[in-house]
Parts: C-alpha cells; structure tokens; sequence
C-alpha cells in the first residue's frame, strides 16, 4: 500500500516535495484543511518562510489540528522553515513567533548569518551511504536538543562545522537544507521508510 503524505501547502516549495514524494511511491497530497490533514500517514512541512507560515496555519484554523495530529504520533518531516515550525523552542524568531512543536529541539533561525547566508556543502547522513548535497537557504541551525533526538548530520566543513543540521525524533524528522532541491530523492526516502514503519 503507497502511504498517503501531505504537503502543508500553505506557503513556500511545495510542487518540488509532491514530485519527490511520488517519485518514491507515496501518494501525495497538497494540505491546506483540517480534513486533507486527517487522511494523510505523514506530512511533509516544506520550506518558506516560518513567520507567514504560522500566520498562515492560524488563518486556515490548521494549527490546533497539526499540534493534535504530531501529539498524536503522525509522522511529519520538516525542511527548512518546516523545521522551525515543528521545533519546541526558537532563537531569534520573530516576537511572540509560535511553531506546531513536539521536536524537542531549540532551533536558532536565520543562523548561518547574511555572510553564507545560502550555500551547498556535501553532507554525511545517518543512514544513506553517500553523501548528500546539501542546499541551505536562509537556514536554521538547530542549538541544542534533548536526550531523545538523534543527530543524523552535522554541517562538515567552514566556520559553522560541528553545527546539527539533521535530526529524528520517533516518527518527526527535520533538516536545515532542502533535499526536494534536485534530483536526489533518498533524504525524502528516509522519511517515506519512516512512515511506513509507524
Ligand atoms: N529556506 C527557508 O525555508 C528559510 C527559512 C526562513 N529563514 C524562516 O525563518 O522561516
């Protein structure tokens, strides 16, 4: 059976995350109501901008249903904006900036600085043999996390070195970069495989 998985398709890079998705075998789906969400297996929370995307969950009265559905075990994998908006606490969000939450990790935002502010690096995941090529825009970074959040990668090269970039929670998952950038579909299969699994 092809797990069905949304798309929180609110705001930001949504088309590239439905056609990585169906390349896998999943069946995708564009989530913007509360009852698109309740037939998904898992959800892909796409990259954007993390300030209009709350604004945004508020307005489509999503957010309370996407906090019940990650309380609930759904599994959900955030890229980029999609990771601040599944982290428990931010660093240099905008005032008052609320998130989904449920990864327990402190996300810093904006936190390679204007200086790198986009770049690409070859980075080693946890479970994928080889390297991924790793596309950051405006990344967070994230600061810390808690004993039950595993690291999968690690920025490898550059003053940020050492910096986490990848994280798995139970059935959450997030990066900093954007895996649905180019043709590499296995950072989206770790989540598929996770689905599937839950
Ligand atoms: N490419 C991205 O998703 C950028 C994230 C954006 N800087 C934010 O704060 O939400």
């Amino acid at each position: 059976m092809s797990p069905t998985i949304g798309v929180l398709a609110l705001q930001g890079d949504v088309l590239e995350h439905l056609a990585a998705l169906r390349s896998l075998g999943a069946e995708p789906v564009s989530v913007r109501r509360p009852a698109e969400l309740a037939a998904c297996d898992g959800l892909v929370i796409p990259g954007g901008e993390s300030t209009t995307m709350i604004k945004l969950a508020t307005l489509f009265d999503l957010l309370e249903p996407l906090r019940e559905a990650v309380r609930g075990g759904l599994p959900a994998f955030g890229t980029c904006a999609g990771m601040i908006m599944l982290a428990d606490r931010i660093e240099d969000g905008a005032a008052g900036q609320e998130t989904i939450g449920g990864l327990h990790i402190t996300v810093r935002r904006n936190a390679f600085g204007r200086q790198v502010d986009s770049f690409e690096e070859d980075l080693h995941v946890d479970g994928l043999a080889d390297p991924v090529r790793a596309v950051f825009i405006r990344a967070p970074w994230v600061e810390a996390v808690d004993d039950d959040v595993e690291v999968l990668a690690r920025v490898e090269d550059g003053p940020a070195a050492g910096r986490i970039v990848a994280v798995r929670q139970g059935p959450l998952m997030a990066t900093s970069f954007h895996p649905e950038v180019g043709s590499d579909d296995r950072v989206h299969g770790l989540f598929v495989d996770l689905v599937r699994s839950a």
